[in-house]
């Protein structure tokens, strides 16, 4: 059995005074939620404010990115050894934005997330589309190759710590979702490539959607089999719509 995952990432928003008031409207319309893990991933200048509000909360700390080094001269980066003195308990690795603005690839997505491993982190490994490579038939080869690559450095058995977001790009902050059957036939590709290099722990591996998501059609996408939960952008900066998202079987 799979636990849910709805993970929120505040991307470049959010300063620590607006988290709080986020927080102090979001806290109590998910306290009583069960089964499932609800992580929030502030920008690192929040990151601090955010972790003492949840404490004692169910929902946890996550990250946007992180350096694959403990410490050192890497003038602007943080480690994971920062992150978990931060109580953080995942970091997202390679997010589409990072891969299209900052130059990240799968082999540096494949250092971050044994470093990840290796600092007790669960890492939230993206892959993704574009809309071209998609128009042109290469949404499974892009894929298998991302998910190949970024996973290249961790053993069989680390695979049951890490989670895979899908997001199709031309789905990241377009109102564009992917429709939950096409989320499901990508995230069910997911796990058949993960059953190709751990067939032990494929099974339990959390794949999440990501790309639009919104308490319109978390449930239907919810209800995919393959699909254990969702990481959500825009939708995850409102209270009232990231509450939704995490309520999802009463939407
Ligand atoms: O990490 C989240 C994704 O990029 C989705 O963003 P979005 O929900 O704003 O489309």
């Amino acid at each position: 059995m799979r636990i849910p995952i709805l993970a929120g990432n505040w991307k470049m928003y959010m300063t620590p005074r607006e988290s709080q008031d986020m927080l102090a409207q979001f806290l109590p319309l998910v306290e009583a939620v069960a089964s499932r893990e609800i992580v929030l991933c502030p920008p690192y200048t929040a990151l601090s404010a955010v972790g003492e509000l949840l404490q004692g909360s169910p929902v946890k700390l996550g990250a946007q990115n992180m350096y694959p080094a403990q410490e050192g001269a890497y003038t602007g980066e943080i480690s994971p050894k920062m992150l978990q003195a931060l109580q953080c308990n995942y970091v997202i690795i390679g997010h589409s934005e990072r891969r299209q603005y900052f130059g990240e690839s799968d082999t540096s997505v494949a250092e971050k997330t044994k470093a990840a491993l290796e600092n007790g982190l669960t890492p939230i490994v993206c892959v993704g589309e574009t809309l071209e490579q998609r128009e042109e038939g290469l949404t499974e080869p892009v894929i298998e190759i991302q998910i190949r690559r970024g996973l290249a450095s961790i053993t069989a058995t680390q695979y049951e710590a890490i989670v895979i977001a899908y997001e199709p790009v031309w789905a990241i902050g377009t109102g564009r979702t992917a429709s939950p059957e096409d989320a499901q036939h990508v995230c069910a590709f997911i796990r058949t490539i993960l059953a190709s290099l751990a067939p032990a722990e494929a099974q339990k591996v959390r794949i999440l959607y990501g790309g639009s998501v919104k308490p319109e059609n978390i449930k239907e996408l919810m209800n995919q089999p393959d699909i254990d939960g969702a990481l959500v952008g825009g939708a995850s900066l409102q209270a009232e719509s990231f509450s939704r998202i995490v309520r999802f079987e009463e939407q």
